[in-house]
């Protein structure tokens, strides 16, 4: 069985749902790693890469992707954009935080694909898995995983993108937290696991700074109630106490996974007058590198 043959099928099934762009770059990807390969069945792919959008007619998807001298795959013509990714508990306020440097000018946010996590072809993988996380936990990350790597792997169209958590943390915060205590099988675990090591290893998720909103568990809390989705009405504090020891760990302490990128904390209890200002007095330290390009 040919690599190309293996994932025709995973593709056919998975494109769809993504935006129209993601698939055509999924495509694109297939198409390079036929002739990667060597393999015939490329031309095919290669084709449908073309057909899918008029706009991407005029590139080559050879300009797209190749393989960097580590061997990985990756994006060409990204490498002098800046990424940023939010990150902190849930309702820590990284959404309202992309909110705000969106108004800057040469800044793209992407936030989270909540919505997608809430609706795939009619189903909600996020409220099942709040409902009975045994059984759907595997469900709803899966398609995290799908959707940021998505996310990461999207063309950025300003100098600086802010993008709300990553992959990383889907997977040692999320996932993690779901196998600790007990709720996801180990099989489920260990796939999850093969499939975000394949990724991490043979594709480069470029991510330049971390920007950690640092609360405490009863401030995200009163937030999630003030949010109040739906979903998340069964959320009790030591979900959310579990949540914050896990990136506690991971990102202040050091002790618990790889960290890919140097990472600013900001504290991030205060209420929303006094946030905004914080933002202000960091908008340096975040986007530093190319803060010349920048007007609010
Ligand atoms: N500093 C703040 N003080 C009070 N409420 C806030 C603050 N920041 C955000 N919120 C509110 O808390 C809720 C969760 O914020 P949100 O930005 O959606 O969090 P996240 O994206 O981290 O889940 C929202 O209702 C938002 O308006
Ligand atoms: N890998 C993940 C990522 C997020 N979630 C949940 C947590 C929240 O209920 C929701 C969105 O998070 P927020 O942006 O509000 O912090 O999705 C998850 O279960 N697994």
């Amino acid at each position: 069985m040919t690599f190309a043959y293996l994932c025709v099928n995973i593709l056919c099934r998975s494109a769809p749902q993504l935006y129209s762009h993601s698939a055509v770059t999924s495509w694109r990807l297939v198409a390079f790693r036929c002739k990667a390969f060597g393999d015939r069945t490329g031309a095919f792919f290669r084709t449908r890469a073309y057909s899918n959008n008029s706009e991407t007619k005029k590139s080559s998807y050879l300009t797209m992707l190749s393989y960097s001298s580590q061997g990985k795959l990756v994006r060409n013509g990204q490498e002098k954009k800046l990424v940023i990714c939010v990150e902190g508990n849930i309702a820590s306020g990284k959404t309202t935080c992309l909110e705000y440097f969106s108004k800057t000018s040469n800044i793209e946010v992407l936030t989270e694909p909540v919505s997608k996590w809430r609706n795939v072809r009619g189903h909600n993988p996020l409220g099942l898995m709040y409902q009975d996380p045994a059984r759907w936990g595997i469900t709803l990350q899966t398609y995290v995983q799908l959707t940021m790597l998505d996310r990461h792997l999207s063309t950025i169209s300003a100098p600086v993108r802010m993008m709300e958590r990553s992959i990383y943390s889907a997977k040692y915060i999320f996932v993690e937290n779901l196998y600790r205590s007990g709720k996801m099988p180990e099989v489920d675990f260990a796939v999850l696991s093969e499939w975000f090591e394949w990724i991490t290893q043979n594709i480069t998720i470029p991510v330049d700074l971390i920007v950690y909103l640092q609360t405490s568990p009863q401030t995200c809390l009163e937030r999630l109630k003030v949010r109040c989705r739906e979903e998340e009405k069964v959320i009790p504090l030591e979900y959310l106490e579990v949540v914050h020891q896990l990136y506690e760990d991971w990102l202040i302490k050091k002790t618990s996974f790889h960290i890919p990128a140097p990472v600013l904390v900001i504290s991030a209890d205060d209420d929303m007058q006094k946030m905004l200002h914080q933002y202000e007095e960091n908008r340096e330290k975040i986007i530093a590198c190319h803060s010349s390009y920048f007007v609010i």
